[in-house]
């Protein structure tokens, strides 16, 4: 047997010396065995922490995924392995921390990831908005969720709100049911922006319609009592982006939310971008709760017909749900 797959063997046995002086003779950790699992993945899904703890510092991808998209923090989730699972959930979030950092002190963060999408043709019909490549940029699967959010940052009553990205209008339609004072909607989309004058958006009394990209259109914003952000073809470093600026557009006491597609088709890493939000969110003053909505009864197969990707796969939703720290104290 080679040294890789004596590593497996002992990864799975849970023979933590054995790892050890596998590695130490040259053993590759990145190894993928004939089940296209790795060393890490065996270790995890024994629950071995130790061996965890060994192959990730001995440099062991915590990212790669089985032939199935399971990735080792999913299989020690599924087996019930705590420990194991804090080691993998931590070495996540430190890698995507130093990963973004890196990316953003060497400028390599996309400067403008919508431009394409933007120039493009859009499609509507009756339940969803797809862009040129056959991709949803939204569906009617969602609308559930989006009446949530309004009710989150509407906070049961109306004040003056902020949604960034129109889509299907069906975050705004629901934040129209708690009458705000304002509500002000920024949305970059030539063709979602016409459909939004021609549905009538543009004479009610109390929306505002900002046309253009929420990067360009800052100095235009106010501060707002409820924030909702869920834009299309951005990156999470979009987002973040977005967040540095919640301490001048978020109102004391004012609530802020997003839609939490992060990672929506790896339950592990949806887990790790969960966390290193509110880890980030957390730097700037805000506290996160992450409401849990059951999402299974609205994702029948059929919905996903005609669309290129599945951008959400898990059973459950996590709405988070972000105030200012100072507000709870
Ligand atoms: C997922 S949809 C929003 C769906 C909406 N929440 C709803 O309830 O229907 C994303 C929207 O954001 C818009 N968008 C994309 N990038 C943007 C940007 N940088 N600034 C403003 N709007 C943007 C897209 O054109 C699209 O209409």
């Amino acid at each position: 047997m080679e040294g890789e797959q004596l590593l497996c063997v002992a990864a799975r046995s849970g023979d933590l010396q054995k790892v050890k002086d596998l590695i130490a003779s040259g053993a590759d950790v990145t190894y993928f065995d004939g089940d296209g699992l790795t060393p890490l993945m065996h270790a995890a899904a024994n629950g071995h922490a130790e061996i965890v703890k060994t192959l990730i510092e001995a440099g062991a991808p915590w990212n790669a995924v089985s032939p199935s998209d399971l990735s080792a923090g999913d299989l020690a989730m599924e087996n019930g392995h705590q420990d194991a699972f804090d080691f993998l959930l931590n070495a996540g979030i430190q890698s995507e921390l130093v990963l973004g950092t890196i990316a953003r002190a060497t400028s390599k963060t996309s400067s403008d990831p919508t431009a394409t999408y933007l120039e493009d043709r859009v499609v509507f019909s009756e339940d969803r908005v797809m862009d040129s490549e056959s991709k949803a940029v939204m569906m009617a699967w969602e609308k559930p969720l989006m009446e949530s959010h309004a009710r989150a940052i509407c906070n049961k009553k109306g004040g003056n709100v902020l949604n960034i990205g129109f889509g299907m209008g069906l975050v705004d339609a629901a934040i129209q049911r708690y009458n705000p004072s304002m509500h002000t909607i920024v949305e970059a989309h030539p063709q979602v922006y016409d459909r939004m004058i021609r549905s009538g958006w543009g004479e009610k009394d109390n929306v505002k319609i900002i046309f253009g990209r929420w990067q360009d259109v800052l100095s235009e914003l106010e501060s707002y009592d409820g924030i909702f952000f869920d834009t299309y073809g951005e990156y999470y470093e979009d987002m973040r982006e977005f967040h540095q600026h919640l301490p001048r557009l978020l109102k004391p006491g004012g609530v802020y939310s997003f839609f939490n597609g992060l990672c929506g088709s790896n339950a592990f890493f949806h887990v790790v971008y969960c966390q290193l939000v509110a880890l980030e969110l957390g730097n700037l003053g805000y506290d996160t709760q992450f409401i849990p909505l059951p999402v299974k009864d609205c994702l029948a197969e059929e919905v996903w017909e005609g669309v290129k990707r599945k951008y959400w796969q898990l059973d459950t939703y996590y709405l988070p749900v972000c105030q200012a720290t100072s507000d709870s104290e």
